[in-house]
């Protein structure tokens, strides 16, 4: 049980961003994928939501490798983007029902029982039949998290959580995900709110020039890149800056 990605190379048609990439991620482990705009931490989601065609290397999801069996793969991931995606004319109880459906969750009222803890929890409960239309961005971003720990996959894949959330709703968000980790769920969350991240996850992954440079805690990182005890975490990023200018 575990996400490894291996040597992937890839990016976009005739452009490559992502270069011999390594990253394991073991159960009850939750990972931080940090790096400058640009750096390439979307395009490394896209690879593992199977979105765009690897160059080279493998992705294996506790041994079922994502090339050879998509469907098998991506039933073991719940994917929650940064900008909310979400069919216009399903309600939101709509929303919940193709989850269920679509990560085969056969004990419906467990289910639904869970379905209205989350729904309580990001004060969604008596919306269930409203139309994502009638909600604020900030809601709607809600409906996404609910339906992605309902679906309780091994692997969740966060792309920027914090932003367009109030506070409440970030505190709660950090509380899934370490109830999640407890249960030995994986989780990879693309982030720049290091201060926030850091209340969920144990370690982030620095992406630079297109790979992996080191896999650790803050500390870890700070020694890494002789950052000084004095200095900000914010210098990491002026590093980085400073090597892509000189790659
Ligand atoms: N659809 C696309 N076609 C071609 N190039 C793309 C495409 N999407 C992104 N890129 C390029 O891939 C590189 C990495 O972009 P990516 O979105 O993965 O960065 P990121 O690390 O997620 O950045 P940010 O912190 O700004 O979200 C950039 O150079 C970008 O211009």
């Amino acid at each position: 049980m575990s996400l490894k990605i291996n040597k992937l190379t890839g990016g976009y048609t005739g452009i490559t961003i992502i270069k011999d990439l390594n990253l394991n991620i073991e159960p009850g482990q939750a990972i931080g994928l940090i790096g400058l705009n640009g750096a390439g931490k979307s395009t490394t989601i896209k690879h593992i939501l199977g979105l765009l065609r690897m160059q080279k290397g493998t992705i294996e999801l506790n041994g079922t490798n994502l090339t050879q069996n998509p469907s098998k793969f991506k039933k073991m991931v719940a994917y929650i983007p940064e900008t909310p995606i979400l069919y216009p004319e399903l309600t939101l109880k709509e929303h919940l029902e193709l989850t269920m459906l679509t990560y085969g969750l056969t004990d419906i009222d467990k289910a639904w029982q869970r379905a209205h803890e989350l729904c309580k929890m990001f004060r969604l409960d008596n919306k269930l039949d409203w139309l994502p239309i009638n909600f604020s961005k900030g809601m709607q971003q809600k409906v996404m998290l609910v339906a992605a720990f309902l679906a309780n996959p091994d692997l969740y894949v966060i792309d920027e959580p914090f932003t367009g959330l109030d506070p409440l709703a970030v505190a709660n968000f950090i509380d899934l995900i370490k109830e999640a980790v407890k249960q030995n769920k994986m989780v990879l969350m693309t982030t720049h709110v290091l201060a926030e991240a850091q209340e969920a996850v144990q370690k982030f992954a620095v992406l630079n020039n297109g790979t992996i440079e080191i896999v650790g805690s803050l500390e870890e990182i700070r020694s890494f890149y002789h950052l000084k005890p004095t200095d900000s975490i914010d210098r990491l990023y002026k590093i980085l800056n400073q090597e892509s200018a000189n790659e």
